[in-house]
């Protein structure tokens, strides 16, 4: 018998059965570059900022040695550099294509009944942080700090994370949609880590690496005329453009200390989602030494951790005014989700339009960057404008 009959063929799935097949508990990540669907634990990775790279590739070895066909680590790691981490080799992975538009009708989600709605901090409370962030600024402590504020949902029924994540990937395809299991000690019925991200950390395949820090927006108006107003207004904005600077440059050195060439384009590109514009640098290089694990998709992902999109600049002094300025710990919100393969391979997403889930209760966070010229009550409606992303697919949208 030929070794080609023995060999099982790999099974293949559409994007859409992999959705389907997704069980809070599972781990989902899906993009324009694929889909990806776990289940179950080979091993717990477990080391702190700095180290997780290191101890991915020697759970992957250790996967690969006792026979587990395609070791992937998947998982999240919260927004401060020592804050939890829930990253394991699955026992079972499937992938699919890219997510396309769907044709497939979705009943509008149940409008939402029976909510309360805890705002941390009160909209006030926001707008005097951003004030103080301006003049930590204007004493030249900082140059740019994102404040982020949250929203604190209690329903009266468990909410389903499957249907929220297939509205969320429905609502946008090409997004980083995410769902993992980040169920914390004490938390009273699993907790899960959802979204659709439009901002990619860090991609890898083979030598070649790319990145696409997002900064600088405007909510999405919905009228054509209006929008079109808003894009261009985007793309001029001293302020906005500004606040893109820093974290495209932050993103470029990075890249730059592993990379042979690096491409970055001169001018950021204004992106849409479906509620926002964003202004977007798409940074492309080539690795020196893909075989060194630091140049793995987690390693890098862990290097350029946290970009300005979500702290600031310089970082150890915007990651103090955060925890001074913001009454709330952020959890995993702005932190990364994403995979890594055994070859290093991987994708890893900035984890913001996103929520924690647990039972009854979504909590939800929104940042924006603060940056000389910035407004108050402006950054104050950006916020909200960024919550529509899961309030919509929670039928929640009234709230904002
Ligand atoms: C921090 C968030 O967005 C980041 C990504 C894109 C644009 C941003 C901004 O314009 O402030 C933020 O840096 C968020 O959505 O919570």
């Amino acid at each position: 018998m030929s070794l080609s009959t023995l060999t099982r063929p790999s099974p293949v799935h559409r994007p859409s059965d992999l959705l389907a097949a997704y069980l809070t508990g599972s781990f989902y990540f899906s993009s324009a570059r694929g889909t990806l669907l776990a289940d179950g634990v080979h091993t717990r990775v477990r080391a702190g900022s700095g180290g997780r790279a290191r101890a991915a590739a020697e759970a992957l070895d250790a996967a690969a040695a006792a026979g587990l066909p395609d070791p992937v680590v998947v998982g999240a790691a919260g927004f401060r550099p020592d804050g939890a981490a829930g990253l394991l080799v699955p026992a079972v992975v499937r992938r699919a294509g890219a997510p396309a538009a769907m044709a497939a009708h979705l009943p509008e989600p149940r409008p939402g009944t029976g909510w309360t709605v805890r705002p941390r901090p009160e909209p006030d409370g926001y707008t005097t942080a951003v004030s103080r962030a301006l003049e930590l600024i204007g004493d030249g402590e900082l140059r740019k700090v994102v404040l982020a504020r949250a929203l604190e949902l209690t329903g009266d029924h468990p909410v389903a994370v499957p249907a929220l994540l297939t509205r969320l990937v429905h609502a946008d395809p090409a997004a980083h949609a995410f769902a993992a299991d980040v169920t914390a000690p004490g938390d009273p019925a699993p907790r899960t880590l959802v979204g659709a991200s439009p901002e990619l950390l860090v991609s890898r395949r083979g030598a070649l690496v790319v990145a696409n820090p997002l900064a600088g927006s405007a909510p999405r108006a919905g009228d054509e005329t209006l929008d079109r107003e808003r894009v261009a207004r985007l793309r001029d904005s001293a302020k906005d453009l500004g606040e893109h600077a820093h974290t495209a440059a932050q993103v470029a050195e990075v890249l730059g200390r592993f990379c042979a060439d690096l491409d970055v384009p001169e001018r950021p590109e204004v992106i849409g989602t479906p509620t926002m514009w964003h202004l977007s640098t798409r940074i492309t290089g080539r690795l020196r030494d893909p075989l060194d694990p630091a140049c793995s998709a987690l390693g890098l992902a862990e290097a350029l951790h946290p970009t300005p999109a979500v702290c600031g600049v310089p970082a150890p002094r915007a990651l103090t005014a955060i925890a001074d300025l913001e009454p709330e710990d952020r959890g995993y919100y702005a932190g990364m989700v994403g995979w890594s393969g055994l070859d290093g391979d991987g994708e890893w997403a900035v984890t913001i339009r996103s929520a924690e889930v647990c039972d009854r209760t979504v909590r939800l966070f929104a940042g924006a960057g603060i940056v000389p010229g910035s407004d108050p009550d402006a950054e104050l409606s950006e916020t909200s404008a960024k919550f529509r992303t899961l309030l919509r697919a929670l039928g929640l949208e009234h709230l904002v």
